[in-house]
């Protein structure tokens, strides 16, 4: 099981071999963490991201091993958005000369880079930004500009005081004439003495969500004061201004000025299982600990894992975790695939590509996010320790509802797709995810055939079930559409319903990639009959939990949607014996897992009993401000109601 949630047998063996290097390094200490202030905090971050660094290097680590390391140090830090953001931008959006130039230069770090898109005033809306890049003729340079408060640039991670550059998204005007916003190449710092180049304001935002976590990372604020770059720092893959102000587009399109998005997007999902596996490998091992009520004869008590409430919120989350690990070992393929095709100026299945990422991100940061914190609370009142592990997860994970693209208006990038590939119908047969919706006609018409509890552990049953209520749910919305003499007006009056048919297409994706991986890749006959029950799991959870939508559509009948929910109970029964193998599979270590209550040895009490006195408030019976703030009011001898 192991090979099969790592991908193969090659993968587990990197990932473990990364793993065990991190934990047993003491530079990568962790547990502390909590207890540092803002500054100790992102020091010790420095420090271990240049230790990292000379590990990757010494060792001579495979960009793959590399990706690993950094994953485990698990502390966000300015590495991430040079990695993720600002070396892929350059390599999609710069021309060959750009790419080397500058690549070189940031793979071997000499220059750190980061990606400032978000404003104060605007980050959905990219077209909406407000910084300028004007053209000067006779300088043959770009004037970079913040011409208001709204337009500084705020959150882009590593700018605040480490980035020496950024790829900064500005509206291009040449000759006052506006040609859309364009990424450039801007030095931030000094390469001597890191200080900030003229004409800049650089700061960080301020403190964030939680404490240790996303604290690491220096969140910036970045300001223009008619800053001048030379012209071939305009990334000029897309489009081209010639040294005499020419402006002038490529056949690539447009879109690609997004494509760092959709590159990172990818890798949220990707990781959104590491997240979400996380959680639940903590929450299991602590439900087979932890024993409340039904002692009989002075026997044990019940382990909370044997509570059927408890199996029902826990198995859903953790056949989850398995979902989103096949969705996102598939999302790679398909933008593998996808930036292949770029390359090659193929852009044809670019749409479904950007619909899928968007989709898929929103679709699982939110559920693990929603997890993680289930996860605390079947963990009772301890799950709310730090000690725990599980509120500086949390604390981590929750912005990815909001960054790389937020969820509802993800989602509503997944609808356009969704309407478009619906109007063309007549005339362009759909493929791909979106190919169900050729096959209208009998997903309209034909109605769930299941008569018994055991019918719904057929994966040809769930597909269609699944089909049916999103291709009917699309269709639904497309009619409606329809009425609307003004498109635009429509979309926004039906925008709550096209992310609820969004939400029914990419659960579409993920159930369907679930019964695929089943059919193809899982080696070893006793794996595959437990994977099979955790897909059945995770199906039958999500059409008990959105059980309106397939009876509002007709497809089923009530009868059939509870025959679903008692497949779901039985199923939990037979999950309930393998769920620790389950979570051991994930092959998360000690070390990272952070958590008293997610040990591998099971050693909970004595270790949370221990984890206490480590306070700094256990430090000495009588801490600072007790002699000057409680010792008086103990002897004022004072009743309020004299007061
Ligand atoms: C316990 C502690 C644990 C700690 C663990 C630490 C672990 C560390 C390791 C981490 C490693 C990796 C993690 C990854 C790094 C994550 C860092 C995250 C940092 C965050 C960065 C950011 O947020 S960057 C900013 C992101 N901003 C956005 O996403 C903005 C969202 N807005 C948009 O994308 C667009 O503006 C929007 C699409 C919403 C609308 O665009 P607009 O121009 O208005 O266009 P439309 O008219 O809607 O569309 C025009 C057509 O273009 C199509 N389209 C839109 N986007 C794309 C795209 N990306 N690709 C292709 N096509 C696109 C659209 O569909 C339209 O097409 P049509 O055919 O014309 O309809
Ligand atoms: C931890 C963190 C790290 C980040 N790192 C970076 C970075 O490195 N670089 C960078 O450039 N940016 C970064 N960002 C910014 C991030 O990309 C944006 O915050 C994100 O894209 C969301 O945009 P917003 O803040 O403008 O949200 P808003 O769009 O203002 O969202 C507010 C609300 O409005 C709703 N809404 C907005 N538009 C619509 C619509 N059309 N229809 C319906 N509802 C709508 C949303 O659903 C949401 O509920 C980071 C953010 C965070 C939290």
């Amino acid at each position: 099981m192991k090979v099969a949630w790592a991908g193969s047998r090659e993968a587990f063996q990197v990932s473990d071999r990364m793993a065990k290097l991190v934990a047993n390094d003491p530079v990568f200490e962790k547990f502390s963490k909590p207890m540092l202030g803002r500054k100790e905090l992102f020091k010790n971050t420095l420090r271990k991201a240049a230790y990292a660094w000379k590990l990757i290097n010494d060792l001579r680590l495979t960009e793959e091993e590399a990706k690993w390391l950094r994953h485990y140090i698990d502390e966000p830090n300015y590495t991430d958005l040079h990695w993720e953001m600002f070396v892929p931008a350059i390599e999609g959006q710069g021309t060959k000369e750009q790419k080397k130039k500058w690549l070189p230069l940031a793979q071997t770090m000499q220059i750190i880079g980061t990606y400032a898109q978000t404003e104060l005033g605007h980050g959905s809306n990219v077209q909406g930004l407000e910084t300028t890049a004007t053209f000067d003729r006779q300088t043959d340079e770009f004037v970079m500009h913040s011409p208001t408060l709204t337009s500084s640039k705020w959150w882009p991670g590593g700018m605040a005081k480490v980035a020496t550059h950024a790829i900064v998204y500005a509206r291009l005007i040449i000759d006052g004439l506006f040609h859309g916003v364009h990424g450039f190449i801007v030095q931030l710092r000094s390469l001597e003495d890191h200080s900030p180049l003229p004409g800049l304001t650089l700061g960080d935002i301020g403190m964030k969500f939680g404490h240790g976590t996303y604290n690491t990372m220096d969140n910036g604020v970045l300001r223009f004061d008619h800053v001048r770059i030379p012209r071939n720092q305009m990334l000029m893959r897309v489009s081209q201004v010639t040294k005499e102000g020419k402006y002038a587009q490529s056949d690539v399109p447009r879109q690609l000025l997004y494509g760092t998005m959709v590159s990172v997007r990818q890798t949220i999902v990707a990781d959104a299982s590491k997240a979400l596996s996380r959680a639940v490998c903590i929450a299991t091992r602590y439900s087979v600990v932890r024993r409340q009520f039904g002692s009989r004869n002075g026997g044990p008590e019940t382990q909370v894992i044997d509570y059927k409430t408890q199996q029902s919120r826990l198995f859903p989350l953790l056949a989850s975790a398995y979902a989103f690990r096949f969705v996102g070992e598939w999302l790679k393929s398909l933008y593998i695939d996808v930036k292949q095709r770029l390359e090659a100026n193929d852009f044809s299945t670019l749409p479904e590509t950007h619909a899928c990422t968007a989709g898929l991100k929103a679709l699982t940061t939110a559920a693990t996010a929603d997890g993680i914190e289930e996860c605390r609370k079947l963990c009772g009142g301890h799950g709310y320790l730090i000690s725990s592990g599980l509120p500086e997860l949390f604390a981590f994970y929750v912005p990815a509802c909001s960054y790389e693209g937020e969820n509802v208006v993800m989602m509503l990038q997944v609808a356009r797709f969704l309407v478009k590939t619906v109007s063309n119908l007549g005339y362009k047969q759909p493929v791909g995810t979106a190919a169900y919706l050729g096959r209208v006609t009998p997903l309209l018409q034909n109605n769930c055939a299941v008569q018994t509890a055991e019918d719904w552990l057929n994966p040809d049953a769930i597909l269609e079930a699944f089909e049916a209520r999103a291709a009917r749910m699309v269709i639904g919305c497309g009619e409606r559409l329809a009425m609307f003499e003004n498109p635009e007006e429509g979309f926004a009056e039906l925008s709550i319903d096209l992310v609820e048919a969004s939400l029914a297409h990419c659960q579409l994706i993920t159930v369907s990639v679930f019964i695929q991986k089943l059919n193809h890749e899982i080696p070893g006959n006793g794996v595959k009959r437990s994977l099979e029950v955790l897909c059945y799991v995770y199906a039958l959870f999500l059409l008990h939990k959105h059980q309106g939508d397939f009876l509002a559509t007709g497809y089923l009948t009530p009868k059939q949607a509870s025959l679903a929910n008692e497949q779901l109970r039985t199923l939990y029964s037979k999950v309930r014996p393998n769920a620790i193998a389950f979570v051991d599979s994930f092959n998360h270590m000690d070390h990272y897992l952070c958590s008293v209550l997610g040990r591998y040895d099971g050693n909970v009490y004595p270790k949370l009993y221990e984890a206490a006195w480590k306070d700094p408030l256990n430090d000495s019976d009588i801490v600072d401000g007790i002699q000057q703030y409680v010792q008086p009011i103990l002897k004022q001898k004072l009743h309020y109601a004299k007061l």
